[in-house]
Order: C-alpha cells, then structure tokens, then sequence
C-alpha cells in the first residue's frame, strides 16, 4: 500500500503557472554530495507558457513548449530553460493571442482582419501544431523536442536555440508519431503514427530513422514505414501514446480511446473546435493486443489478442520469455478518455475538488499482460500462459481470439504509477526487475516509486509540498545490478526559499543522494532524457 498525503494548501496550482525564460544559465545551491561519475545534462519538456494576451490556454498539454535543462559538472549544477521558437510560440507572441490551436484549446481568427482576409483564413484549413512541449530525444546526432504531430523542432541541446522545424510527412506516411520511440544501441530509432491514408484507408504505421549514414547525411531522409496494421475500425483509429518493442517484436496496444475522424476532417470547419473535440470512446471493443515481428518485418494477423478496456498512455517494458511476450503497462480502467481530466481549470482546483474530480475518472493500475506466440487450435478454452512467475492467463476462444486476464502489480485506488522508466540500456525488452515511476495522487504528482514488477515490492520518495517529475534512471558507470545507478527528478517545492531543484536519489533504495536548488518556480515538465 502507498501512504496516502492529503494537499489542502493547494501548492500544486503553481506547477500550472507561466513563468519567464532565462538569459543565461543560473547557479543551484547543492545539499549532499553528486556522485562525481554524475557529468551531463537533464534536459526535460513541459509547458511554460499558460497564457497569451487575455487568452488563457485550457489543456495540460496546450502551454507553449519550454526546455529546462539542469547541467551537473564536477559536483556543480546550473539550469536553464528557454522558451522553443515554434511557429505557435513565435505567432503567439507577435500577435498578443492564440494563433495556431492546440490540444484542447482553439485559435480564432483575428478580429482585426477584415472579413475577406477572415474568409481566406477560414478556408486555408487549420495549421497543425508544433508545440513540442513533450518531449526531447536524440535522432543521429541532432536532438528533437517533439509533440505527437508531423512537426518536431531540432533543438541545439547546450544553448537551448531552436535550430529548424522538420515535418515528417515529407519522408514517411504517417499523420504523427508518438513521443515515445525507442532506440536501438547503433542509433536506430522506431516509432508509430496513425496513417490516414488515400481512400480513406487507415493504418498504424511502424517507422524507422536508422543510425547516421556513413555519408554523415541525415538519417531522417532515409526513414522509412516497416510495418503496418490495420485499424480495429474504419475511419476510427485508436490514439496511440506509446509502444512495446522486445528483441524480435512489436507490441501495440489498440485501446478503446478513438479519433474520429470525420469529427477531426470536419472539426477543422468549424470555428472554436480543437483536437480534445475529435475523440470517442468505443464503448464495445474492449482492448485489443497486436503483435509485429522486426526482422523480416511483419504484422501477425493470427494472433488476436482481446481484453477489457482500458486507456493506455505507457508501456513499461516488454519482454520475450519461454515462448511468451510479456508486456507491462500503466493502465486506466474503462474507455473514458483520461485526458478529459486533464484541463487546467480542473487541476488548478482547490484539493477538495480535485479529489471529486479524480474520483469520477478511470482508476490507475499497473498490469501485466502475457501474450502467447504459440497457438494451437486444440488448446480451446484452456489457459495458454504456463509461465511460472505469472498469474496472468490468455485463453482461446472458439473464434480464434484469445481472451487476456493480466496479473495486477500495482494498483491503489486513485493513485497511479505513472511516467514510467526502467534501466533502458540494459533492460529494454529483456526481462527484468525494476521500474520507476511518478506517484500520482489524484492526478497530482506527489512521489517518486520504485516497483519490483516481480515481488510488487515497493519503495517511495515524499516531501511534503514537493511536487516531483518523471525519474529518469541513469545507470552508474560499470554497473552489474540493474538498480545500481541514479534517478534524476525536477523537484518543485513553491513554499521554500528556493522552490526548484533537481533531486538524486540512489535508485536502489530511494534515498536522497543531493540536491540542487535555485531560486525558480519550475512549472510541470512532462518527459525528457538524461545526455552524459
Ligand atoms: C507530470 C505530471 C502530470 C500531472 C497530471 C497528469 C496526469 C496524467 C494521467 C495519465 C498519463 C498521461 C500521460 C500523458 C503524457 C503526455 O505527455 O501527453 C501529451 C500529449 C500530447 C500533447 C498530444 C498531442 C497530440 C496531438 C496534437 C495529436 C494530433 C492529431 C490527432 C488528434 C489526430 C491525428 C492527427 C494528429 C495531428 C496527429
Ligand atoms: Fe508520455
């Protein structure tokens, strides 16, 4: 069980306020000692920007796009953060108001225009986003802040300037990608985007970015799509936040949280609409599992695996064992979209309401899941999963699907585990012990969690009025154990004296190891990476 904090004083509100960039990086005071190996920089993303002129921005994910990065040097830390020159940002701040919309907030036309440039406005169609407030990783040897549309911003990861805007529809057949790719030792990059493709067809589409080419070229001209699955249901492709990767396959996880998308071809004629506005739920589809092998590349339309609904935004990890693939998730039970929690106005209520508000939400739980490769007709009705250390069963169904039932490691009722991380060089997809985790408390983020995913052990970092970020692992230097190493988290505290701070704890206990602090409120980051 976790321990439970109440927070009457509502200090979180702050986390959801703008703040200003800085000019040059600023000094933090350190408590406690920085293991000395500890050398390079966090760089996370998050929203900075909650308002333009008298228009406010409604959704957690519609804040303009801000980079924090905190630089750790022979026992020294600075940070500093900048706002990315997007074309939202830049536009937003030329004409005092929302110009390009986002998530969950509508740009209107601009009053002072007369009606016939208003007209053209209206009918150029409307822009797509590229405020890439979620996240920052690395594609060859450039780094990229990126949202989960076609745009993502080549950022210079040691001055913060935003260098160039790349849109991916002009290498790869893809309508966006997530923020979540997962990256191979040499450099190789994959991911998956909904494809809206010609007659209406509609498709997942697994990419790949290899390494750097021998040439030095940009690896991004030769991305290429590697595999493609269908969609449950036409017209409706399901909202895809993260997938599993394992050695030989991909897992995708087609949940019951739909674009619709005549709503999204139609929602763009619409004055005031946004892309909150063009989501459904599928009240009858349940979750469905597919699986694709990476080499040859291919999609395995024999297995269908099916389960109850639920919302999924994070993989944690995912693994092959015996003839199985098991995958773990942070999931939300039921097929309401969670997102509909997540409007600023809800977050910034005082705490008694925000309670009443998480409780009407999908609960948060975090399972296992164990998809058999090997199916036989004969085993109808039977329990496939003979794996020693699960509880999780997969039973096959006259109609040739089987049915999933996971085996739950963490769950607390309105207290997720969320933002999850793992030791990602030596684990991902490989069996393994350890993950970490954002404790969310009513969708306030109040604790850092480690969780055995094979005992359900766990172990919590708490302060009061902290309000900490995703724990990103960083492994020590010649490690042997999977937990020897660090986590890295934005700490924000808006009462003390010096409310932001970087935090080190060792990740095998959850003990303080130091801190860095400076005299900044830093508002929510959503996802980032550690660069040694
Ligand atoms: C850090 C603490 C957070 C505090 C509260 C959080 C509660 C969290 C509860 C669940 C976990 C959710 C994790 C979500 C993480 C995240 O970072 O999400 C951000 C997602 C964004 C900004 C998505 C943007 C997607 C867009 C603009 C998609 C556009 C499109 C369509 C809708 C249709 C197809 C085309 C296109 C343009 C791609
Ligand atoms: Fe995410």
């Amino acid at each position: 069980m976790v321990s439970r904090v109440e927070h009457p004083a509502a200090s979180y509100k702050k986390i959801f306020e703008s703040v200003e960039e800085l000019n040059e990086p600023i000094p933090a005071v350190i408590t406690g000692i920085i293991p000395s190996w500890l050398g390079g920089s966090l760089l996370r993303m998050g929203p900075g920007l909650f308002e333009v002129g008298d228009e406010h921005f409604q959704h957690l994910f519609d804040g303009q796009a801000l980079i924090h990065k905190f630089d750790l040097k022979n026992g020294q830390v600075t940070y500093y953060r900048k706002f990315i020159r997007t074309d939202a940002y830049v536009r937003a701040m030329t004409e005092n108001r929302v110009v390009i919309t986002e998530f969950g907030t509508a740009a209107y036309p601009d009053p002072c225009k007369n009606i016939f440039s208003r007209f053209f406005t209206y009918f150029r169609g409307i822009e797509v986003t590229d405020n890439c407030l979620v996240n920052i990783y690395p594609i060859g040897e450039d780094f990229y802040a990126v949202t989960e549309t076609n745009y993502i911003t080549k950022v210079d990861p040691d001055s913060l300037e935003t260098l160039k805007k790349v849109d991916l529809c002009k290498y790869l057949s893809v309508n966006g990608v997530t923020a979540h790719p997962h990256t191979e030792r040499d450099g190789t990059v994959y991911n998956i985007g909904n494809c809206f493709g010609k007659n209406m067809s509609l498709a997942y589409n697994i990419v790949k970015i290899p390494p750097v080419p021998k040439d030095k070229s940009d690896p991004i001209e030769k991305s290429q799509v590697l595999v493609q699955l269908p969609s449950s249901e036409r017209l409706k492709p399901s909202y895809v936040h993260s997938f599993g990767m394992t050695d030989n396959y991909f897992v995708f996880v087609e949940q019951p949280v739909k674009i619709n998308l005549l709503k999204f071809l139609s929602a763009w004629s619409f004055r005031g609409a946004t892309y909150m506005d063009c989501f459904e739920s599928n009240t009858s589809m349940g979750t469905w599992f597919h699986l694709a092998s990476k080499e040859p590349a291919g999609y395995l339309s024999s297995h269908k695996f099916r389960t109850s609904a639920f919302n999924l935004f994070h993989h944690i990890n995912a693994y092959e064992d015996e003839g199985f693939i098991v995958v773990d998730l942070c999931t939300w039970k039921g097929h309401e979209f969670v997102y509909n929690y997540l409007y600023l106005a809800n977050l910034k209520e005082e705490w008694e309401e925000v309670k009443k508000a998480a409780a009407r939400a999908p609960q948060p739980e975090v399972r296992r899941y164990v998809l058999p490769l090997d199916i036989h007709r004969e085993d109808q009705g039977k329990n496939l999963v003979s794996l020693s250390y699960t509880t999780a069963t997969a039973v096959l169904d006259s109609d040739g699907t089987i049915w999933l039932e996971p085996e739950v490691l963490f769950s607390g009722p309105r207290q997720a585990f969320e933002f999850p991380q793992i030791n990602y060089s030596k684990c991902c997809g490989k069996k393994y012990s350890f993950a970490y985790g954002l404790g969310l408390n009513h969708f306030i983020p109040d604790r850092i969690v480690k969780l055995n995913v094979q005992t359900k052990e766990i172990w919590v970092w708490q302060e009061e009025d902290s309000y900490p970020s995703e724990p990103l692992f960083v492994p020590s230097p010649g490690a042997t154990q999977e937990d020897d190493g660090v986590l890295l988290s934005v700490v924000v505290k808006p009462g003390a004296q010096r409310p932001g701070s970087l935090l080190v704890l060792d990740a095998r206990n959850l003990t303080e190891l130091a801190r860095a602090e400076v005299n900044t409120i830093i508002p929510i980051t959503l996802h980032g990476m550690y660069k040694p």
